[in-house]
């Protein structure tokens, strides 16, 4: 296996513009202030990309309008490239469809890494994105996701530090001026294609009156796990049709499997209920979009979907090629048809701002002149002071800063905290927020943290319930976690194999409930009775313990 390389580079040249910067203050005594919250010019992070002139080709349009298609054609000709996206269900997509037409591309998410013999290039979630190595192409799928509160950053980064000779941008055309503005300062060059919707996208003129009407290719959204699975119940209890589920924290493998289950014409799950979590770029044959509710909570408060997730969510009905080309959509409530149909009129709003993170080494560099203040404090005086150019805003890192403020006390070096405070964990998901607290503790203590004295297989089993069942999504983050980490700090983490064979078990169970809790048809047989399932899983488990 490649030396794994942690997404926390140093970057040469601005650490030497800092490093020139300690030495200036302190050989004047600290008299002479400099500012290393100063984030006005964040292209010159990457002194690779700013060696290059590179071309950049915007592909803007409508959602189903062919943008990712010719942005990857073009990487498939490529001699060498990467394809950055928001999902790994996307990257997923997208390696799958380089290998198969004899294009050899490697998977790299922050927990997967799957190696082609030969490959030149690789699909990646953004946050993966390589700004180190030289390509002729690269790929940011939705680019429009520069605007995202807390993903954001991770979107500019790729943007201004891929080295590629070619970079293709695909998203919504209301970014079009913000990137041309924070390209100004660069040496590239910018070409922007429009392009149409292929397929027309039909908005209904009535709601959808009963779940009767339900028929096979639709899929209804809707925004809380409750929800999606009362929908599922009532659909499934019609007798008529089986549903998939997709929702953001079934483990990624899971939700490919129930949208490549109902993407499948052979297959009986010929429904889909969906959480937003299908809104952005993926193909599926969803011939009709019912929205049950055009309200979700986001964290905070009940609010409106903004217009341009309304788009998007719509625009996953009628893909080009699919076998439903001609795609509608419409909603539960007859009251929030007004509003569907004028959002899907509507341009979206232009972004303002691209969001924006200081890297690694200039934190380290911050931190020397706060030698003894802990990372959450230091962040926290960093973002105050932080002072940007108006085409940026500061990340929100509510999440970071909850992380930070738990491990703060605890004997380790800055890089350490810093990975703990950027790993995948959910801080409001308390098993997952107590699996880092556990191995954050352990690693600092012993620094060895072995999975074996913390889960036994004995403790995963077919959940029964609602509750279980979100338990074992909370164990799947913790075990995703670990590898993680196990990818980032390999020696301290060296049960990758046995959490990697956990997740899946831990998959496996969670789809035997999602299949008993679908509606039982006369004849069909069952996939093994319920005890039977748990012992064949438990024995699979402990071989690889
Ligand atoms: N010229 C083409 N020939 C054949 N298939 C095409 C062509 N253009 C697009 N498609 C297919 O149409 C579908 C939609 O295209 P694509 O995913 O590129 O749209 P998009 O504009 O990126 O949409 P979104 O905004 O939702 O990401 C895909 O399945 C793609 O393979
Ligand atoms: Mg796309």
């Amino acid at each position: 296996m490649k030396p794994f390389r942690i997404n926390v580079q140093v970057n040469i040249q601005s650490l030497g513009n800092f490093c020139r910067g300690l030495r200036q203050f302190s050989s004047s005594g600290g008299s002479q202030k400099f500012d290393f919250t100063d984030l006005t010019s964040p292209h010159t992070w990457y002194p690779n990309a700013r060696k290059k002139k590179r071309k950049i080709f915007l592909h803007v349009g409508p959602t189903n309008s062919g943008k990712t298609y010719h942005a990857l054609k073009r990487l498939q000709e490529s001699s060498s490239g990467m394809y950055c996206g928001p999902l790994r269900l996307l990257a997923w997509e997208v390696s799958e469809r380089l290998n198969k037409v004899k294009v050899p591309c490697d998977l790299l998410t922050g927990q997967e890494r799957v190696e082609i013999e030969g490959a030149k290039h690789k699909a990646v979630t953004v946050e993966m994105a390589d700004v180190s190595s030289d390509c002729e192409c690269a790929v940011i799928d939705e680019i429009q996701m520069v605007g995202c509160r807390s993903r954001g950053f991770s979107f500019t980064r790729a943007l201004l530090g891929i080295p590629a000779d070619e970079l293709h941008l695909c998203g919504d055309p209301a970014v079009v001026p913000l990137i041309q503005e924070i390209l100004e300062v660069t040496d590239d060059s910018i070409k922007i294609q429009y392009y149409e919707r292929l397929s027309p996208l039909v908005p209904s003129k009535t709601p959808l009156r009963s779940f009767s009407d339900i028929k096979t290719g639709d899929c209804i959204v809707t925004f809380s796990r409750r929800e999606i699975y009362r929908m599922k119940r009532k659909i499934e209890d019609k007798g008529r049709h089986l549903c998939s589920v997709v929702y953001g924290s079934l483990p990624p493998e899971t939700r490919t499997r129930q949208a490549t289950m109902f993407n499948d014409e052979g297959n009986e799950f010929d429904v889909l209920v969906a959480s937003d979590a299908i809104g952005m770029g993926l193909n599926l044959n969803i011939s009709r979009i019912i929205f049950s509710t055009l309200e979700k909570f986001d964290g905070t408060e009940m609010r409106k979907l903004t217009v341009p997730e309304i788009k998007q969510i719509a625009g996953r009905a009628g893909r080009y090629g699919s076998k439903f080309p001609l795609g509608e959509v419409t909603c539960l409530k007859a009251d929030d048809l007004p509003l569907l149909h004028s959002s899907l009129k509507s341009p979206s709003p232009v972004l303002e701002s691209a969001g924006l993170f200081p890297t690694f080494d200039l934190l380290l560099l911050y931190s020397r002149l706060y030698p003894k203040a802990g990372l959450h404090p230091l962040l926290e005086r960093f973002l105050e002071k932080a002072k940007l150019s108006p085409n940026y805003f500061i990340a929100d890192c509510e999440e970071m800063l909850k992380v930070a403020a738990v491990i703060d006390d605890l004997p380790l070096g800055m890089h350490d905290k810093y990975l703990f405070c950027i790993s995948p964990v959910d801080m409001n998901d308390d098993i997952s927020s107590q699996g880092l607290t556990q191995f954050a503790e352990t690693y600092a203590k012993k620094g060895l943290v072995r999975l074996r004295e913390m889960f036994t297989p004995d403790s995963l089993q077919v959940p029964k319930t609602q509750k279980g069942l979100k338990e074992l999504e909370s164990i799947h983050k913790v075990l995703d976690l670990y590898v993680w980490l196990s990818f980032r700090l390999e020696d301290a983490f060296p049960d990758r194999e046995v959490a990697s064979t956990q997740k899946t078990l831990c998959g496996m169970l969670i789809e035997e409930f999602l299949e008993r809790l679908g509606w039982e048809r006369p004849n069909k047989r069952r996939l093994h009775s319920g005890s039977g399932m748990e012992s064949q899983l438990s024995k699979v488990a402990r071989r690889h313990m």
